[in-house]
């Protein structure tokens, strides 16, 4: 198993009323190869809990073990080297250097790894830009390159360490349908390669729909949810208490 979650809630502190509780009762497994997907209205905590299985930030109540260790236990600097060795993140924006050239953006994650990994860092970016299809732009910098391009890159370099669990916060939000398509199925083949699990939160329900397990949040809670039902599916649909475990196949 690579995480699970167990009555995970986050409460935040407001200077100026109540504490705030965004997410609670959150119970989810993630095992390899899984591919899950989370959508929820703005504001119903997708983003909090991206957060909180990137390893980002830490549960305020429940418990949340990554590869076996309670995240809440762990020091920072062993935190930042277990989430940048076995989790990789991608955005809606791509969050690319400007001015860098795609191999320079794909091997600054390298740069924090050391042995071979780190020696061979130019050789091992240009086969995952190779891999995504940009081979023959390693020299081109961001600006140069198209939105589909530009999220190419950005999966090369979410990917070059081949992390386990890949987080997907509206990968292709930023893309029309078509490149949005084929940017998933290059997620998705990548990720396959090493087995790696892949949460995706997502607004499109032609992208929830590629997932095999479904969840959609709902103020604060995990609920599972049929295949293709967005954000405006069925709401209030009584899943037998978020306390089971929610990982159901569908
Ligand atoms: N640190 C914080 N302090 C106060 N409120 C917060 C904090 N983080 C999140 N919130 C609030 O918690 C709620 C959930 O936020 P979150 O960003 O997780 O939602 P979301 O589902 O990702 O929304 P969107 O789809 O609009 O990005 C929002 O009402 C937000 O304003």
């Amino acid at each position: 198993m690579l995480l699970e979650a167990t009555g995970v809630g986050r409460t935040v502190e407001l200077p100026d009323g109540p504490p705030l509780t965004i997410l609670s009762g959150v119970d989810l497994t993630v095992h390899e190869g899984d591919r899950l997907s989370i959508v929820g209205r703005s504001g119903s905590g997708k983003s909090t809990l991206l957060n909180l299985l990137g390893l980002m930030d830490s549960p305020t109540a429940g418990e949340l073990r990554f590869l076996g260790h309670d995240t809440r236990a762990l020091r920072g600097s062993t935190r930042d080297r277990l989430r940048g060795r076995e989790i990789g993140f991608v955005f809606q924006q791509f969050n690319l250097l400007p001015g860098r050239t795609a191999l320079e953006n794909v091997q600054t994650p390298l740069l924090y790894s050391n042995g071979r990994e780190f020696w061979r860092r130019e050789q091992i970016a240009r086969e995952i830009l190779d891999l995504v299809g940009l081979g023959d732009r390693l020299h081109t910098r961001p600006e140069r390159l198209s939105g589909g391009e530009q999220q190419r890159v950005a999966i090369a370099r979410a990917l070059v360490r081949r992390p386990r669990l890949i987080l997907a916060d509206e990968p292709t939000g930023a893309l029309d349908l078509e490149t949005g398509g084929s940017v998933m199925g290059l997620i998705e083949e990548v990720a396959g390669q090493t087995d790696a699990a892949l949460v995706t939160i997502t607004h499109d329900p032609a992208i929830a729909s590629r997932s095999t397990r479904h969840f959609r949040l709902e103020s604060g809670r995990l609920v599972p949810s049929d295949a293709g039902v967005g954000v405006g599916g069925p709401v209030g649909v009584d899943v037998g208490g978020v306390g089971t475990d929610a990982g159901v196949s569908v």
